[in-house]
């Protein structure tokens, strides 16, 4: 493995892609809060070496598709973070193609991110986000609004690295004083 892939430790670096997937902050409409929001998010929780990798595409079954396959497979990615369609409008399509990109779909995820957001907004009703795992990448959906993004994640983040051990990919570790993760088997 090349060093440029190792943190100061000697362990691999985790590769976290960050995905946000909006009509019009793809084509510079408004500027994209959400992305950086998620990358802010896992520089103040993360202990352990990462780096991310940023996508910012259009809405659709394809397009979602294809980036996350590409993630998973080429760029090898451990971990993805979607942002976006996960509504109920036409062009929300984002559970869609993760499912479609997915080896299966871990339904606990969606469910506890709606139950958490649904203490802030009675909209969160309509976010139809769900995690899956391609091979030895998880891929969580979070909805477009950047307030969201500490909600959804401060819910399920806690299971995220033992998920990632269960699947094979790169440890996490948190800082237990901002957020404790939690290994049945230690
Ligand atoms: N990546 C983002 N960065 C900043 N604000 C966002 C982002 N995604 C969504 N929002 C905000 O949340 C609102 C509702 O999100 P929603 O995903 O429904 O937007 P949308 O109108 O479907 O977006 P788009 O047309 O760009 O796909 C948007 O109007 C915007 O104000
Ligand atoms: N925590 C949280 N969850 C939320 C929201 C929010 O503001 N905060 N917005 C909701 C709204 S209004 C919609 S339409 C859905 C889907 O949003 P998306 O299509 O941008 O993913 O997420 C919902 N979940």
């Amino acid at each position: 493995m090349a060093d440029a892939e190792m943190g100061d430790d000697g362990k691999r670096a985790a590769k976290i892609g960050v995905v946000t997937i909006s009509d019009r902050a793809s084509v510079g409409q408004y500027e994209d809060q959400s992305g950086p929001a998620i990358i802010a998010y896992l520089t103040r929780i993360l202990t352990s070496p990462f780096e991310t990798i940023k996508r910012i595409i259009p809405d659709g079954f394809e397009s979602v598709r294809d980036a996350l396959i590409d993630l998973a497979d080429k760029a090898r990615c451990d971990l993805i973070l979607t942002t976006g369609g996960t509504g109920p409008a036409p062009r929300d399509l984002t559970p869609e193609a993760t499912e479609a990109a997915a080896s299966r779909v871990l339904p606990g995820f969606g469910e506890l991110m709606r139950q958490e957001s649904l203490k802030q907004v009675p909209t969160a009703i309509l976010s139809r986000q769900i995690a899956a795992h391609r091979g030895p990448c998880l891929i969580i959906n979070l909805p477009g609004k950047p307030a969201s993004i500490e909600t959804c994640l401060n819910a399920v983040f806690p299971a995220v690295p033992y998920c990632l051990d269960l699947i094979g990919a790169a440890r996490l570790e948190t800082d237990p004083a901002i957020l404790k993760s939690f290994r049945p088997k230690q």
